[in-house]
C-alpha cells in the first residue's frame, strides 16, 4: 500500500488485495466490513490540486499522458479516503485515439468538427484498434502498482452516450437528432452502435487487462429513451459491450460490472438485465424502491444527489443516513452520488461523507 492512507485511515483497512474489497464485495452482494464509498467525477474540478496539474494542459491530452492520468487518478484517493479509485479519463477518448476530431470545451463538453450526419459518415467513423492504447495500459499498470488494494475502476462510455455527442455534434438536452437517426435509419444505427460497442470494449479489455479491478459502462443520457426504444434499438450494443469482456465459465479475467446513466428510473431494470453485477441510481429514486424495480440479483450504486453537498451540514448528514438507510434493502451497495461531482462542491465535504458512511455502517 503506497497511497498514504486518506483521513479515515485507508480504505478497507484488512483487505489484503483488490479482489477482497469492500468495493468489490458490495460490487458482488457479499458480505462487506462497511459500506464502499467513492465520488463520479471524483478526479476533478472540485480539486485545487488537479487545478493545478492541469493547468496549461488540454483535457484531452492530459488523458493520454500516464504520468498526469496516474497522479490525478490518485488525488482525490488520498484526499478523501474513499474506496476505489476511477481512472482519469473520458468516454470520447477511444473516439479520439482513433482519429476522430473532438475537443472537451471547458463549461461546455464535448464538441464534434465533423458530426454523424448520414449513413455514409456512419461507415466513415474509424475503428479503434488495440494497439492505439499503449498510454491506458501504461497507466493503469502504473496505477494498480501504487494503489495497493485499493481497487480501480475502469470505465467507458456506453454506445448510445456516445452516439448523442457523435450526432448531436456535442452536449444537448432533447437529443432529437440522435433519436431522428435511430427512427429514421435503423440498420446505419445498429452499425454506429455496434461500431462503438467494438471500441467501447476495446477500451475496457485494455483497462480490465492491466489490471482495473472493475469497470463502469457510463450510458449517461440513455434516460432520454422509452423503455420500449431502449430495451430493443441500444440494450443489445450494451449487451455486447459486457459479453465481450469476460468468459466467467471459461475463466477468463473477469471484474464486477456498473452500469449507469441518468434519470433512467423507467429503465432500471433493463439497465441491470443488460448484463451488470451493480446498477447506478441516480437522486430520482429512493434505494429501496430502485432495488424493488431491479429485483434482488444485483447491488446498486448511488444516490446522494450531487446538489445536496452544497447545503449546509445536517441537511448533508440527513441526506446521507436516509441513502445508507435505503441501501440496506439492498444484497449490495456502493455509496456514490446520483451524477457526476459539482465543480463547485467544497472537498471537505466530500471527505466528511466518506467518514460518515464508513461511521454509519462499520460492521
Ligand atoms: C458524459 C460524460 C463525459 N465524460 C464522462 C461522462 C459520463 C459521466 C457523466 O455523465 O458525467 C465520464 C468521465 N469524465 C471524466 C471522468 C474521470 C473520472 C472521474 O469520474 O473522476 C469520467 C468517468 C473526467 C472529466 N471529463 C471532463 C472533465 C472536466 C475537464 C476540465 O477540467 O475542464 C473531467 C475532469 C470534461 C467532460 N467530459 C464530458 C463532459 C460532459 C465534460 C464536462 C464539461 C465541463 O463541464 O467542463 C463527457
Amino acid at each position: 500500500m503506497t497511497v498514504p492512507p486518506g483521513p479515515t485511515g485507508a480504505p478497507d483497512p484488512s483487505a489484503a488485495t483488490p479482489a477482497d474489497s469492500d468495493l468489490v464485495r458490495a460490487a458482488m452482494g457479499l458480505p462487506v466490513r462497511r459500506t464502499p464509498v467513492w465520488f463520479m467525477r471524483q478526479a476533478g474540478r472540485s480539486l485545487p490540486e488537479y487545478r493545478a496539474l492541469r493547468a496549461g494542459t488540454k483535457m484531452l491530452e492530459s488523458c493520454q499522458d500516464p504520468d498526469l492520468v496516474t497522479e490525478i487518478t490518485l488525488q482525490p484517493v488520498r484526499r478523501h479516503g474513499v474506496d476505489a479509485a476511477i481512472l482519469f479519463s473520458d468516454i470520447v477518448l477511444p473516439l479520439v485515439v482513433a482519429g476522430v476530431d473532438i475537443d472537451i470545451k471547458p463549461g461546455v463538453g464535448p464538441v464534434i468538427a465533423s458530426p454523424i450526419r448520414s449513413v455514409a459518415d456512419v461507415d466513415a467513423l474509424p475503428d479503434l484498434q488495440a494497439g492505439q492504447l499503449a498510454f491506458l495500459e501504461t497507466a493503469v499498470r502504473r496505477l494498480v502498482a501504487e494503489l495497493g488494494a485499493t481497487p480501480l475502476i475502469g470505465f467507458a462510455g456506453a454506445p448510445f452516450t456516445l452516439a448523442t455527442y457523435l450526432i448531436e455534434g456535442g452536449p444537448s438536452k432533447e437529443h432529437a437528432r440522435t433519436k431522428a437517426f435511430m427512427y429514421a435509419e435503423p440498420e446505419a444505427w445498429g452499425r454506429l452502435l455496434d461500431k462503438l460497442a467494438v471500441s467501447a470494449a476495446t477500451f475496457l479489455r485494455t483497462q480490465v487487462d492491466a489490471g482495473a479491478s472493475a469497470v463502469q459502462l457510463f450510458d449517461s443520457w440513455a434516460g432520454v429513451l422509452s423503455a420500449a426504444d431502449y430495451a430493443e434499438r441500444v440494450l443489445p450494443s450494451s449487451r455486447a459491450v459486457f459479453d465481450a469482456l469476460g468468459d466467467r465459465e471459461r475463466g477468463v479475467r473477469d471484474v464486477p460490472r456498473i452500469h449507469f446513466g441518468v434519470a433512467t428510473g423507467e429503465l432500471l431494470p433493463l439497465i441491470g438485465d443488460a448484463g451488470a453485477d451493480v446498477v447506478g441510481v441516480d437522486w430520482r429514486v429512493p434505494l429501496d424502491e430502485a432495488v424493488r424495480r431491479i429485483g434482488p440479483g444485483r447491488s446498486v450504486q448511488g444516490n446522494l444527489d450531487p446538489a445536496v453537498l452544497l447545503a449546509d451540514r445536517d441537511t448533508v448528514e440527513r441526506e446521507v443516513r436516509r441513502v445508507v438507510e435505503q441501501g440496506r434493502a439492498a444484497r449490495g451497495h456502493i455509496f456514490n452520488l446520483g451524477h457526476g461531482v459539482l465543480p463547485e462542491t467544497d472537498p471537505d465535504v466530500l471527505t466528511r461523507v466518506v467518514e460518515l458512511v464508513h461511521g454509519l455502517t462499520e460492521r
